[in-house]
Protein backbone atom coordinates (compact mmCIF):
# COMPACT_ATOMS: atom_id res chain seq x y z
CA UNK A 1 0.00 0.00 0.00
CA UNK A 2 0.91 3.70 -1.26
CA UNK A 3 1.05 6.37 1.69
CA UNK A 4 -2.37 6.48 3.70
CA UNK A 5 -4.07 10.01 2.84
CA UNK A 6 -5.44 12.10 6.21
CA UNK A 7 -8.48 14.12 6.10
CA UNK A 8 -8.41 16.86 8.81
CA UNK A 9 -12.08 17.55 10.14
CA UNK A 10 -11.91 20.92 11.96
CA UNK A 11 -8.16 22.34 11.36
CA UNK A 12 -8.00 24.06 14.91
CA UNK A 13 -5.66 23.72 18.04
CA UNK A 14 -5.51 19.98 18.14
CA UNK A 15 -6.46 19.04 14.54
CA UNK A 16 -3.73 21.78 12.65
CA UNK A 17 -0.88 20.76 15.17
CA UNK A 18 -0.99 16.99 14.62
CA UNK A 19 -2.03 17.40 10.77
CA UNK A 20 0.83 19.91 10.08
CA UNK A 21 3.05 17.46 11.33
CA UNK A 22 1.90 14.65 8.86
CA UNK A 23 2.06 16.80 6.03
CA UNK A 24 5.66 17.86 7.37
CA UNK A 25 6.85 14.71 7.69
CA UNK A 26 5.50 13.97 3.74
CA UNK A 27 2.26 12.39 4.07
CA UNK A 28 -0.81 13.46 1.86
CA UNK A 29 -3.15 15.84 4.19
CA UNK A 30 -6.42 17.56 3.52
CA UNK A 31 -7.97 19.97 6.00
CA UNK A 32 -11.35 21.08 6.47
CA UNK A 33 -11.74 24.27 8.08
CA UNK A 34 -14.68 27.15 8.83
CA UNK A 35 -13.44 30.73 9.39
CA UNK A 36 -9.99 29.97 8.62
CA UNK A 37 -10.65 28.35 5.23
CA UNK A 38 -9.34 32.16 3.54
CA UNK A 39 -6.48 32.60 5.52
CA UNK A 40 -4.90 28.88 5.47
CA UNK A 41 -6.21 28.40 1.89
CA UNK A 42 -3.77 31.45 0.80
CA UNK A 43 -1.11 31.42 3.58
CA UNK A 44 -0.84 27.83 4.82
CA UNK A 45 -0.56 26.82 8.24
CA UNK A 46 2.01 28.57 11.21
CA UNK A 47 3.25 26.18 13.67
CA UNK A 48 4.67 27.58 17.16
CA UNK A 49 5.99 24.91 18.94
CA UNK A 50 8.03 24.26 21.80
CA UNK A 51 10.11 21.75 19.60
CA UNK A 52 10.42 23.41 16.91
CA UNK A 53 8.45 26.42 15.01
CA UNK A 54 7.60 25.60 11.10
CA UNK A 55 5.35 26.95 8.02
CA UNK A 56 3.48 24.76 5.78
CA UNK A 57 3.14 27.83 3.29
CA UNK A 58 0.83 25.78 1.26
CA UNK A 59 -1.86 23.14 2.31
CA UNK A 60 -4.65 21.14 0.80
CA UNK A 61 -7.91 23.56 2.40
CA UNK A 62 -11.33 23.18 1.77
CA UNK A 63 -14.55 24.77 3.32
CA UNK A 64 -16.62 21.86 2.55
CA UNK A 65 -16.48 18.45 3.42
CA UNK A 66 -17.86 17.05 -0.18
CA UNK A 67 -15.10 18.72 -2.27
CA UNK A 68 -12.74 16.88 -0.30
CA UNK A 69 -11.29 13.52 -1.71
CA UNK A 70 -11.91 10.55 0.29
CA UNK A 71 -9.20 9.50 2.53
CA UNK A 72 -7.79 6.34 4.55
CA UNK A 73 -7.73 7.97 7.84
CA UNK A 74 -10.54 10.67 8.53
CA UNK A 75 -9.36 12.21 12.31
CA UNK A 76 -12.26 13.92 13.58
CA UNK A 77 -10.78 16.95 15.81
CA UNK A 78 -13.74 19.11 15.85
CA UNK A 79 -15.13 20.04 19.92
CA UNK A 80 -17.45 17.83 20.76
CA UNK A 81 -19.78 20.12 20.73
CA UNK A 82 -19.87 20.44 17.08
CA UNK A 83 -20.30 16.78 16.28
CA UNK A 84 -23.95 16.61 15.45
CA UNK A 85 -22.34 18.07 11.97
CA UNK A 86 -20.59 14.50 12.04
CA UNK A 87 -23.20 12.55 9.61
CA UNK A 88 -23.13 14.98 7.24
CA UNK A 89 -19.38 15.20 7.02
CA UNK A 90 -18.02 11.56 7.17
CA UNK A 91 -19.71 9.76 4.55
CA UNK A 92 -18.14 11.50 2.22
CA UNK A 93 -15.20 11.91 3.32
CA UNK A 94 -13.82 8.52 4.37
CA UNK A 95 -12.83 5.61 2.15
CA UNK A 96 -14.11 2.23 1.75
CA UNK A 97 -12.84 0.07 4.55
CA UNK A 98 -11.05 3.36 5.72
CA UNK A 99 -10.35 4.66 9.19
CA UNK A 100 -12.27 7.26 11.74
CA UNK A 101 -9.74 8.29 14.38
CA UNK A 102 -11.25 10.10 16.88
CA UNK A 103 -8.44 12.51 18.74
CA UNK A 104 -11.65 14.43 20.58
CA UNK A 105 -11.90 14.28 24.76
CA UNK A 106 -14.17 12.63 26.18
CA UNK A 107 -16.17 9.05 26.20
CA UNK A 108 -18.77 7.19 23.92
CA UNK A 109 -17.78 9.29 20.63
CA UNK A 110 -16.83 5.85 19.19
CA UNK A 111 -20.31 4.40 19.57
CA UNK A 112 -22.01 7.13 18.36
CA UNK A 113 -19.50 7.33 15.35
CA UNK A 114 -20.55 3.39 14.38
CA UNK A 115 -24.21 4.78 14.68
CA UNK A 116 -22.95 7.00 11.21
CA UNK A 117 -20.32 5.10 8.91
CA UNK A 118 -20.28 1.76 7.56
CA UNK A 119 -17.35 -0.41 6.44
CA UNK A 120 -15.28 1.78 8.31
CA UNK A 121 -12.85 1.14 11.14
CA UNK A 122 -12.98 3.35 14.21
CA UNK A 123 -10.12 4.09 16.37
CA UNK A 124 -10.07 6.31 19.21
CA UNK A 125 -6.59 8.46 20.34
CA UNK A 126 -5.77 9.87 24.28
CA UNK A 127 -4.03 13.24 23.50
CA UNK A 128 -1.72 14.36 26.07
CA UNK A 129 -1.18 17.47 24.11
CA UNK A 130 -1.42 21.55 25.59
CA UNK A 131 -2.38 23.83 22.01
CA UNK A 132 -3.95 26.53 21.02
CA UNK A 133 -5.22 28.33 18.24
CA UNK A 134 -4.06 32.22 18.68
CA UNK A 135 -5.32 33.44 15.19
CA UNK A 136 -6.31 32.05 11.89
CA UNK A 137 -3.99 29.70 10.55
CA UNK A 138 -1.53 30.06 13.88
CA UNK A 139 -1.22 27.24 16.13
CA UNK A 140 0.67 27.27 19.69
CA UNK A 141 1.75 24.45 20.47
CA UNK A 142 2.67 24.39 24.46
CA UNK A 143 3.05 21.12 25.81
CA UNK A 144 3.54 17.79 25.64
CA UNK A 145 1.86 15.81 22.53
CA UNK A 146 1.81 11.90 22.60
CA UNK A 147 -1.43 10.29 22.38
CA UNK A 148 -2.71 6.64 23.34
CA UNK A 149 -4.23 5.03 20.55
CA UNK A 150 -7.08 2.40 20.73
CA UNK A 151 -9.51 0.53 18.40
CA UNK A 152 -13.25 0.53 18.86
CA UNK A 153 -15.24 -2.62 19.23
CA UNK A 154 -18.89 -2.98 19.14
CA UNK A 155 -19.62 -2.43 23.12
CA UNK A 156 -16.21 -1.26 23.63
CA UNK A 157 -15.01 -4.73 23.79
CA UNK A 158 -11.17 -4.33 24.05
CA UNK A 159 -9.28 -4.98 20.61
CA UNK A 160 -6.12 -5.41 21.85
CA UNK A 161 -2.91 -4.19 19.52
CA UNK A 162 -4.57 -4.41 15.40
CA UNK A 163 -2.17 -4.15 12.75
CA UNK A 164 -4.08 -0.74 11.64
CA UNK A 165 -3.14 0.33 14.88
CA UNK A 166 0.60 -0.03 14.29
CA UNK A 167 0.16 1.44 10.73
CA UNK A 168 -1.35 4.60 11.89
CA UNK A 169 1.25 4.74 14.39
CA UNK A 170 4.01 4.55 12.50
CA UNK A 171 2.73 7.61 9.87
CA UNK A 172 2.68 9.26 13.59
CA UNK A 173 5.84 8.48 14.94
CA UNK A 174 7.18 9.42 11.39
CA UNK A 175 5.79 12.65 11.97
CA UNK A 176 7.43 13.36 15.60
CA UNK A 177 4.48 12.30 17.56
CA UNK A 178 4.92 9.88 20.30
CA UNK A 179 2.39 7.15 20.24
CA UNK A 180 1.52 4.35 22.74
CA UNK A 181 -0.90 1.41 21.93
CA UNK A 182 -3.75 0.64 24.03
CA UNK A 183 -5.28 -2.65 24.03
CA UNK A 184 -8.30 -1.57 25.43
CA UNK A 185 -9.59 1.77 24.04
CA UNK A 186 -12.75 2.38 26.97
CA UNK A 187 -9.96 2.07 29.57
CA UNK A 188 -7.95 4.47 27.56
CA UNK A 189 -10.98 6.73 27.54
CA UNK A 190 -11.41 6.40 31.27
CA UNK A 191 -7.47 7.04 32.20
CA UNK A 192 -7.73 10.93 30.48
CA UNK A 193 -11.15 11.49 32.04
CA UNK A 194 -9.67 11.71 35.30
CA UNK A 195 -7.56 14.21 34.60
CA UNK A 196 -10.41 15.93 32.26
CA UNK A 197 -13.35 15.40 34.46
CA UNK A 198 -11.53 17.50 37.86
CA UNK A 199 -9.27 19.97 35.56
CA UNK A 200 -11.34 21.38 32.79
CA UNK A 201 -14.90 20.77 35.42
CA UNK A 202 -12.61 22.80 38.51
CA UNK A 203 -10.85 25.35 35.89
CA UNK A 204 -13.98 26.80 35.05
CA UNK A 205 -16.03 26.34 38.02
CA UNK A 206 -13.02 28.15 39.95
CA UNK A 207 -12.07 30.14 37.62
CA UNK A 208 -8.45 29.03 38.18
CA UNK A 209 -5.32 27.42 36.22
CA UNK A 210 -4.12 24.20 36.73
CA UNK A 211 -0.66 25.28 39.08
CA UNK A 212 -3.89 27.40 40.95
CA UNK A 213 -5.45 24.32 41.78
CA UNK A 214 -2.24 21.81 42.65
CA UNK A 215 -0.97 24.69 45.01
CA UNK A 216 -4.30 24.97 47.39
CA UNK A 217 -4.68 22.31 49.61
CA UNK A 218 -8.41 22.08 49.38
CA UNK A 219 -8.85 22.20 45.57
CA UNK A 220 -5.73 19.21 45.68
CA UNK A 221 -8.10 17.12 47.96
CA UNK A 222 -10.96 17.44 45.77
CA UNK A 223 -9.24 17.10 42.08
CA UNK A 224 -8.17 13.89 44.03
CA UNK A 225 -11.78 13.09 45.59
CA UNK A 226 -12.95 13.07 41.28
CA UNK A 227 -10.34 11.61 40.20
CA UNK A 228 -11.15 8.31 42.54
CA UNK A 229 -14.87 9.23 41.00
CA UNK A 230 -13.20 8.56 37.93
CA UNK A 231 -12.46 5.57 38.41
CA UNK A 232 -15.57 4.07 40.31
CA UNK A 233 -16.92 4.94 36.77
CA UNK A 234 -14.53 3.23 35.27
CA UNK A 235 -14.87 -0.01 37.55
CA UNK A 236 -18.77 0.27 36.97
CA UNK A 237 -18.10 -0.12 33.38
CA UNK A 238 -15.50 -3.04 34.11
CA UNK A 239 -12.22 -1.12 33.61
CA UNK A 240 -9.76 -0.74 37.00
CA UNK A 241 -7.78 2.35 37.37
CA UNK A 242 -5.14 1.90 39.46
CA UNK A 243 -4.69 3.91 42.66
CA UNK A 244 -0.64 4.91 41.13
CA UNK A 245 -2.25 6.14 37.89
CA UNK A 246 -3.92 8.92 40.26
CA UNK A 247 -1.07 9.74 41.58
CA UNK A 248 0.96 9.53 38.23
CA UNK A 249 -1.25 12.51 37.16
CA UNK A 250 -1.50 14.50 40.26
CA UNK A 251 2.34 14.37 39.72
CA UNK A 252 1.60 14.94 35.74
CA UNK A 253 -0.42 18.07 36.84
CA UNK A 254 2.27 19.60 39.02
CA UNK A 255 5.31 19.34 36.57
CA UNK A 256 2.73 20.70 33.97
CA UNK A 257 3.53 24.19 32.55
CA UNK A 258 0.86 26.42 34.22
CA UNK A 259 -2.18 25.55 31.82
CA UNK A 260 -5.65 27.34 31.28
CA UNK A 261 -7.58 23.64 30.42
CA UNK A 262 -9.04 23.74 26.53
CA UNK A 263 -12.68 24.13 28.83
CA UNK A 264 -11.73 26.84 30.43
CA UNK A 265 -10.03 28.71 27.08
CA UNK A 266 -14.04 27.70 25.58
CA UNK A 267 -15.23 29.33 28.36
CA UNK A 268 -13.21 32.43 28.10
CA UNK A 269 -14.06 32.84 24.87
CA UNK A 270 -18.09 32.14 25.59
CA UNK A 271 -17.51 29.05 23.16
CA UNK A 272 -19.90 25.88 23.83
CA UNK A 273 -18.21 23.49 26.62
CA UNK A 274 -17.99 20.28 25.92
CA UNK A 275 -19.56 19.29 29.13
CA UNK A 276 -21.69 16.37 27.46
CA UNK A 277 -18.50 14.25 25.95
CA UNK A 278 -16.88 14.29 29.53
CA UNK A 279 -19.01 14.62 32.10
CA UNK A 280 -22.62 13.78 30.84
CA UNK A 281 -21.75 10.81 28.99
CA UNK A 282 -19.35 9.48 31.70
CA UNK A 283 -22.15 10.24 34.31
CA UNK A 284 -24.39 7.99 31.97
CA UNK A 285 -22.12 4.93 31.67
CA UNK A 286 -21.94 5.00 35.45
CA UNK A 287 -25.32 5.01 36.23
CA UNK A 288 -27.14 2.57 33.62
CA UNK A 289 -24.25 -0.07 35.76
CA UNK A 290 -25.85 1.57 38.47
CA UNK A 291 -23.04 3.41 40.25
CA UNK A 292 -23.75 7.10 41.26
CA UNK A 293 -20.61 9.60 41.33
CA UNK A 294 -22.16 12.43 43.39
CA UNK A 295 -19.15 14.64 42.61
CA UNK A 296 -19.18 14.64 38.98
CA UNK A 297 -22.66 15.09 38.84
CA UNK A 298 -22.30 18.29 41.01
CA UNK A 299 -19.99 19.59 38.65
CA UNK A 300 -21.70 18.83 35.56
CA UNK A 301 -24.70 20.75 37.43
CA UNK A 302 -22.75 23.18 37.28
CA UNK A 303 -21.33 23.45 34.16
CA UNK A 304 -24.46 22.71 32.51
CA UNK A 305 -25.61 26.39 34.12
CA UNK A 306 -22.97 28.31 32.82
CA UNK A 307 -23.15 26.42 29.65
CA UNK A 308 -26.77 27.68 29.18
CA UNK A 309 -25.64 31.06 30.02
CA UNK A 310 -22.88 30.75 27.30
CA UNK A 311 -25.55 29.71 24.49
CA UNK A 312 -27.97 32.01 25.70
CA UNK A 313 -25.69 35.53 25.76
CA UNK A 314 -24.40 33.94 22.42
CA UNK A 315 -28.62 34.06 21.27
CA UNK A 316 -29.28 37.83 22.63
N1 LIG B 1 -6.18 21.69 22.21
C1 LIG B 1 -5.65 20.71 22.91
O1 LIG B 1 -4.49 20.81 23.37
C2 LIG B 1 -6.41 19.46 23.15
C3 LIG B 1 -7.67 19.27 22.63
N2 LIG B 1 -8.32 18.07 22.84
C4 LIG B 1 -9.63 17.85 22.27
O2 LIG B 1 -9.55 17.96 20.86
C5 LIG B 1 -10.81 18.41 20.32
C6 LIG B 1 -10.55 19.64 19.46
O3 LIG B 1 -10.11 20.66 20.32
P1 LIG B 1 -9.27 21.94 19.85
O4 LIG B 1 -8.45 21.61 18.67
O5 LIG B 1 -8.62 22.47 21.05
O6 LIG B 1 -10.46 22.90 19.40
P2 LIG B 1 -10.39 24.13 18.39
O7 LIG B 1 -11.62 24.94 18.62
O8 LIG B 1 -9.07 24.81 18.45
O9 LIG B 1 -10.49 23.40 16.97
C7 LIG B 1 -11.68 22.94 16.42
C8 LIG B 1 -11.70 23.44 14.99
O10 LIG B 1 -12.85 22.91 14.34
C9 LIG B 1 -13.27 23.90 13.44
N3 LIG B 1 -14.65 23.72 13.02
C10 LIG B 1 -15.80 23.92 13.73
N4 LIG B 1 -16.87 23.69 12.98
C11 LIG B 1 -16.41 23.35 11.75
C12 LIG B 1 -17.03 23.01 10.54
N5 LIG B 1 -18.36 23.01 10.41
N6 LIG B 1 -16.25 22.72 9.47
C13 LIG B 1 -14.91 22.76 9.58
N7 LIG B 1 -14.25 23.07 10.71
C14 LIG B 1 -15.00 23.37 11.78
C15 LIG B 1 -13.12 25.19 14.19
O11 LIG B 1 -13.11 26.26 13.27
P3 LIG B 1 -13.67 27.71 13.69
O12 LIG B 1 -12.63 28.24 14.65
O13 LIG B 1 -13.74 28.41 12.40
O14 LIG B 1 -14.99 27.48 14.35
C16 LIG B 1 -11.79 24.97 14.90
O15 LIG B 1 -10.70 25.47 14.18
C17 LIG B 1 -11.70 18.65 21.53
O16 LIG B 1 -12.50 17.52 21.79
C18 LIG B 1 -10.69 18.85 22.68
O17 LIG B 1 -11.23 18.54 23.94
C19 LIG B 1 -7.73 17.05 23.52
C20 LIG B 1 -6.50 17.21 24.06
C21 LIG B 1 -5.76 18.42 23.96
C1 LIG C 1 -4.80 17.12 29.43
C2 LIG C 1 -5.01 18.32 28.52
C3 LIG C 1 -4.48 19.56 29.16
C4 LIG C 1 -4.14 18.10 27.36
O1 LIG C 1 -3.88 16.84 27.14
C5 LIG C 1 -6.45 18.41 28.06
O2 LIG C 1 -6.98 17.42 27.65
C6 LIG C 1 -7.31 19.63 28.11
O3 LIG C 1 -6.91 20.75 28.37
O4 LIG C 1 -8.51 19.45 27.86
Amino acid sequence: MGKRTYAIIGTGALGGFYGAKLQKAGNNVHFLLKSDYLQVKQHGLLIESKDGDFILPQVNAYNDAEKMPRCDVVVVALKTTQNHLLPQILPSVVKHDGVVLVLQNGIGIEAEISQIVSNTYILGGLCFLCSNKVSPGHIHHLDYGQIALGEYASNYLPTGITDRMREIAGDFQNAGISIELAEDLLLGRWKKLVWNIPYNGLSVILNATTDELMADIHTCQLVKQLMFEVAAGAKSTGRIIPDSFIQTMLDYTVKMTPYRTSMKIDFDECRPLEVEAIFGNSLNKAESAGVNLPQIRCLYQQLQFLNARIQNSVLT
